[in-house]
């Protein structure tokens, strides 16, 4: 094992979990948050969604599969969710300084270091989820010695304007012209849509893409709090004016609530984990879903033509909603998966459905 240098989590309520450095050596500030699942640190770490949070993994043994190769299919990387990192500092119990994969190329700790993003390893990540899961997640900082930074909450920023694509961008050459509204998208949605016939045109977050020729809008996932993106909310509305089909994943989800006039707020400490179970209404199948998120829509606040579609068996909190005749839908969990279960990706052939039919 090399030298390592100290380092040190620094929680709001004034918890301190003193660790080692693996990753780039420097002090940062975000909200902590936990995930849950076993495997997917590669995706995790680059899925936008994260960006501004200091991700705590409970599954103790992190880096043992090193990070894949960057190859790239229809101009985007195979094995990545985005184009970098986005998590602010990984925390985690055990790294593995030895890796094997038979897809690996690089070292966690390497590709830390190059996205100039810290690690702390040989922290008590049960102990820190407790007072996370007691307390609700928090903001933190991770401080290297002899330094003292301010606390930073990332939700009072417009992370979606951060992450977005700055210009439009046309990926495939299918028959169903796909609007996808870059909200922080991960590069598996763009990935379900390009399998199913698609041309998907990637728009900005505030781009008024109403104007454009589309046969159905795809809304993203996305870093923060929803009530931060009123331009994307204003195309939205726009595009239920016109009617045609529109599926929205997790922040996709929260922002066509917001649009119908629902409202959100903010959970206790969020859904991040491989095996969320939920319901679809008015049934009794049950899904285990992927999922990576700290706000969720009321489900009492949805108007009289819409309804949830999907609701956690957990905690009862809303996993989705639909209108009650036109072809709009949406779900808080990753139907794309990547990482996680995909017991769900037949959403996007629902939605490849509405789409033909509507046309
Ligand atoms: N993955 C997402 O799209 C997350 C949505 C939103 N930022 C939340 O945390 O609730």
């Amino acid at each position: 094992m090399p030298e390592l240098q100290k380092i040190k989590l620094v929680l709001e309520d004034g918890t301190v979990f003193e660790g080692k450095s693996f990753g780039y050596h420097k002090s940062v500030a975000g909200e902590v948050v936990f995930n849950t699942a076993m495997t997917g640190y590669p995706e995790s770490l680059t899925d936008p969604s994260y960006e501004g949070q200091i991700l705590v993994a409970t599954y103790p043994l992190i880096g043992n599969y090193g990070v894949p190769k960057d190859d790239k299919e229809n101009g985007i990387p195979k094995f990545y969710e985005s184009d970098r990192i986005h998590i602010s500092g990984l925390i985690i119990s055990d790294y593995s300084f030895e890796y094997s994969h038979w897809n690996a190329e690089n070292s966690l700790r390497e590709w830390l270091m190059q996205n100039e993003v810290p690690g702390i390893f040989d922290i008590d990540t049960r102990a820190l989820t407790k007072i996370l899961r007691e307390k609700g997640s928090m903001l933190g900082k991770i401080e290297i010695e002899n330094e003292t930074i301010d606390f930073v909450d990332p939700n009072k920023e417009n992370l979606v304007a951060k992450v977005s694509v700055k210009e439009k961008k046309v990926y495939g050459t299918g028959k169903n012209k796909v609007v996808l509204v870059d909200t922080g998208a991960k590069y598996n949605i763009l990935r379900c849509l390009l399998k199913r016939d698609t041309t998907v045109t990637v728009v900005p977050w505030d781009y008024d893409f109403t104007q454009d020729d589309y046969d159905g809008v795809m809304l993203s996932n996305g870093p923060g709090d929803p009530q931060m993106c009123p331009d994307t909310v204003k195309h939205i509305q726009k595009a239920m004016e016109i009617g045609k089909p529109i599926f929205g994943i997790c922040l996709g989800n929260q922002l066509l609530g917001i649009a119908s006039g629902a409202s959100t707020y903010k959970l206790k400490y969020g859904h991040r984990a491989h095996n969320h179970p939920v319901i679809k209404v008015g049934t009794d199948t049950c899904y285990i879903t992927s999922q990576n998120h700290g706000f969720a829509i009321d489900n009492e606040s949805l108007s009289s033509d819409w309804e949830p579609l999907f609701v956690n068996v957990n905690d009862k909190t809303n996993e989705g909603v639909r209108h009650k005749s036109k072809p709009f839908f949406s779900t808080q969990f990753h139907p794309e998966a990547s990482s996680g279960p995909t017991d769900t990706e037949f959403l996007f052939d629902e939605f490849i459905g509405l789409i033909e039919k509507s046309k």
